[in-house]
């Protein structure tokens, strides 16, 4: 064939691919009512899989997750992971991971859809306006918990593969779904299911999207790489019971005092990790970085507003981006044991627990973290000579993620983000985990993308998380220009 032919065909085909898109992004405009009224039902299930005692909604949210797709005419399954232990060594089954295909076409490409729809706690108390487990719309904004992170982008990712089906148009490629539901708490039993379903269900799957994250301003962005994270649990226990401070104080060594001594000895006030050997392991940034990070779109006093404070750990751009991204930090979330209700009780706690995080990036192995986190405390706090006792442990260990942006998924990425927003996209990374990402590529050897579609100011984890009904409806549509932008990647492109 001629270039001339060749063009011709090629001029046809776009022409074909855009009128084929506007049908498809005016059905989901016409249909954007259902799609909030499907969040709204979603959002109404208290799905936290941190509380033991919510495991019955989460349950019901995956049968929920089962039987939507089931209605879809997907080919659904419900796969059983085990039983999670708990502190206390108690048992409780784990929520099942629904997986679903759509499509079988050898002559297809097939992308696997990867999402979670357990939530992070939420209390009305903690200061929302609105209740946490009833979507609300606020000027456009959705706000209820899991909206954003992450029930949202997976009911998105279903409205596209519906939009297709009822418009009587062939899906460009395959697709399947995986959705869990314990990434909160560390993606539990996921990896075994992966590693056992690597010859069957990840047999034909060519690449893997997830939609689990925020972009970093108003430009819609692709995300190439997450930070893992090691979370750990640090317990102090004294005497055999609560004391009253005011009989006892003054005699006895307090758990809480030696707590937080040795807490205060894991990071500086300006950020520096204290841990022997953390710090060392970690990549150095390198040219191409220091360069892509100049070009992003990022507001620092945006930033700053947003989250309501004056001052910030670092004042120029590069530097936030790259601590928030790809440099590690601690943080300390919470003590369990210690007083936190209203009111001035004098006790000094028996038993004390204190929950931090490290985050991880490139070159972190989260093994060798453990290790020289517990030696490190065991170390401070033995300098103490304290007869209370030290117990620590590594709860969750997810290492980082980092794409091969070379790789003609990003391409379609970005033309399918250039169709439905006419620009062109900011390339970022995650500061939080996706702590299933890494096993994919490690186990299944395929490529990952990472297409977002949350705001920046979505709030994820925090009060008053929301998703904007802009971002959830048009990002149906980014999905939808996304499956027709795959179709076209050819094998030597690979
Ligand atoms: C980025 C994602 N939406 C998210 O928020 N993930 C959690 C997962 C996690 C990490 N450790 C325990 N769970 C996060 O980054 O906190």
């Amino acid at each position: 064939m001629n270039i001339g032919a060749s063009l011709s065909i090629l001029l046809v085909l776009s022409t074909v691919h855009a009128f084929q898109y506007n049908q498809l992004a005016q059905y989901v405009d016409e249909h954007q009512e259902e799609y909030v009224e499907a969040l709204r039902d979603w959002v109404a299930v208290e799905s936290d899989s941190s509380n033991v005692l919510r495991r019955p909604e989460l349950h019901r949210m995956m049968e929920m997750v089962a039987q939507k797709l089931q209605q879809m005419g997907g080919a659904v399954e419900s796969v059983d992971v085990g039983d999670q232990e708990l502190p206390d060594r108690q048992t409780l089954a784990l929520p099942k991971v629904v997986t679903a295909r759509f499509g079988s076409d050898p002559n297809k490409h097939t992308l696997c859809v990867y999402g979670h729809v357990d939530v992070q706690p939420a209390k009305l108390e903690d200061g929302w306006a609105t209740e946490p487990f009833n979507l609300t719309e606020i000027n456009g904004n959705l706000y209820g918990r899991g909206a954003s992170d992450n029930k949202a982008p997976v009911l998105a990712w279903m409205h596209a593969v519906e939009a297709y089906q009822k418009l009587s148009m062939a899906l460009p490629v395959n697709v399947k779904f995986i959705i869990e539901g314990m990434e909160e708490t560390g993606s539990n039993g996921l990896e075994a299911m992966i590693l056992a379903q690597k010859d069957t269900f990840f047999s034909d799957v060519d690449y893997i999207v997830v939609s689990d994250c925020g972009w970093l301003s108003r430009r819609p962005a692709i995300t190439y790489g997450t930070r893992g994270n090691c979370y750990f649990l640090a317990e102090v226990h004294g005497p055999k019971q609560d004391l009253h401070s005011g009989v006892y104080g003054g005699t006895v060594i307090e758990p809480m005092t030696d707590l937080i001594g040795i807490l205060d000895t894991l990071i500086s006030p300006s950020g520096k990790i204290l841990i022997p050997g953390i710090q060392e392991a970690v990549a150095p940034l390198s040219d191409d970085e220091w360069r892509m990070y100049q070009d992003i779109e990022f507001d620092v006093d945006d930033y700053k507003n947003k989250i309501g404070v004056s001052k910030l750990m670092y004042s120029n751009k590069v530097d936030l981006l790259a601590h928030k991204w790809r440099y590690p930090t601690v943080s300390i979330h919470g003590i369990e044991g210690a007083f936190s209700d209203p009111g001035t009780k004098t006790v000094i706690p028996s038993k004390v627990c204190a929950k931090f995080s490290i985050r991880q990036v490139p070159n972190m192995d989260p093994t060798v973290v453990e290790k020289k986190v517990s030696d490190h405390l065991h170390s401070v706090f033995s300098k103490r000579q304290s007869p209370n006792t030290l117990k620590v442990s590594m709860v969750i260990g997810a290492k980082p993620w980092l794409a091969d942006i070379h790789h003609p998924l990003f391409e379609a990425g970005k033309a399918a983000i250039k169709r439905v927003f006419s620009v062109d996209p900011d390339l970022i990374r995650e500061g939080g985990t996706i702590p299933i990402s890494r096993t994919f590529q490690d186990v299944t050897g395929k490529s990952i993308i990472m297409m977002p579609i949350g705001g920046f100011d979505d709030g994820l984890h925090s009060q008053n998380e929301k998703m904007s009904r802009y971002n959830y409806i048009e990002g149906t549509k980014l999905f939808i220009a996304f499956l027709n932008e795959l179709s076209q990647i050819t094998e030597a492109a690979v």
